[in-house]
């Protein structure tokens, strides 16, 4: 736990998912004395039926590791605003040829938007099991904080959350690495020791992504042309199946073939040939709309992450308007895709300044 968190006096809830890591921060809050109370948040997968998946289990392993401490668990439904508001979010994004990103604005508008509007505004804290840590500066400023656990890292997903929000998160594990967690789940017996990560986009689970846009944008099929020549290559059944970056599953001859462009308007799809295309990179491109998490900051050098990987890229921002600003990085990046989020670290990538998106 941090050690600025001073957490003893404090009404707190835990987000409990039945996962290890949330079942590792009732075990933390525990042995120091505290019995936080627990929520499990139900978000059910629409209608179809074939979309049901391990949400029984995950509530069970949550009751089990909630009454193992005597703490209590209540069930917090954001189906309707998981459904209204991360989908809507995406739909629209990708509707205009961006690449969105669900799990980002999820922490921003359910863990702790829709819970806590529900039920988290009647605590001090939110904890949840996020891999990320905080530290408070001399002036009483909390700052988001890179895990020391480089792949398991979440303080990008954590980067379009409200000032306030951050202030009232709690990262009990934060400080930990994967292995330890997992150590102290099995040294305790948890019953959740053993169960594996959660995977795919965040209470989707195992639904297809792209069976999920097709459920809300069905399809539509139109041209795919190399970008150097215009050539034809073939045909994509809606540009919303398509990443910009993306290198497999494009499935014509010829290849390997790499997508590079989106043009809405002429729904065309734009690829190049080659393993690693000189389009496939960009070293300069810009991002607006910037999100501070905890207050403006002078940026300048800094390191930064467009994707969920281990590592961070450095480069210089220069700021071209309100929120907006031209990212020049030391090296070419692969994939630069518009809608995606830019996370802006400090030069050390410690401090985790917050989040802009990318621009066309
Ligand atoms: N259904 C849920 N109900 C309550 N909290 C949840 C739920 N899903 C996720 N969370 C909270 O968000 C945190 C991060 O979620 P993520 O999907 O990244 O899971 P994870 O890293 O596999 O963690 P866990 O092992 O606790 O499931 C969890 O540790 C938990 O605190």
């Amino acid at each position: 736990m941090n050690t600025t968190d001073n957490i003893v006096e404090k009404k707190i809830a835990v987000l409990l998912s039945g996962g290890v890591d949330s079942s590792v921060v009732v075990y933390e809050l525990a042995r120091r004395g505290l019995k936080p109370d627990c929520f499990y948040i139900k978000i059910g997968p629409e209608e179809e039926a074939e979309w049901d998946c391990t949400s029984e289990e995950d509530l069970e392993m949550a009751t089990a590791v909630a009454s193992r401490y005597g703490c209590r668990l209540e069930v917090v439904d954001c189906h309707k605003e998981y459904w209204d508001r991360v989908t809507r979010y995406t739909m629209d994004k990708v509707r205009a040829g961006f690449t969105p990103n669900p799990d980002v604005m999820c922490n921003r508008l359910i863990k702790f938007g829709a819970f806590h509007e529900k039920r988290g505004r009647d605590y001090d804290l939110i904890a949840t099991g996020h891999y990320a840590c905080t530290e408070t500066d001399a002036e009483g400023r909390k700052w988001l904080v890179t895990s020391p656990d480089p792949v398991k890292d979440q303080t990008d997903f954590l980067a379009q959350i409200y000032d306030w929000q951050l202030r009232k998160a709690l990262f009990p594990i934060g400080h930990y690495v994967k292995d330890e967690v997992r150590e102290i789940a099995l040294r305790e017996h948890l019953v959740t020791a053993r169960r594996k990560d959660s995977q795919g986009i965040c209470f989707l689970g195992k639904v297809n992504y792209n069976d999920y846009l097709r459920r809300y944008l069905g399809e539509r099929p139109g041209d795919v042309l190399e970008l150097e020549t215009g050539k034809r290559i073939g045909s994509h059944r809606g540009l919303w199946f398509h990443t910009i970056g993306q290198r497999h599953g494009l499935g014509f001859g010829g290849g390997p073939w790499y997508a590079v462009k989106k043009d809405v308007e002429r729904n065309i799809l734009y690829v190049s040939h080659g393993f690693e295309p000189r389009t496939a990179y960009r070293q300069d491109f810009p991002i607006h709309d910037f999100h501070f998490l905890t207050m403006p900051v002078d940026m300048q050098r800094i390191t930064f992450k467009i994707r969920h990987t281990p590592e961070y890229h450095p480069a210089v921002l220069e700021q071209t308007g309100p929120g907006s600003y031209i990212v020049h990085a030391e090296q070419p990046i692969q994939g630069v895709a518009p809608g995606q989020f830019c996370v802006v670290y400090d030069e050390r990538h410690h401090r985790c300044y917050g989040s802009g998106e990318i621009t066309v």
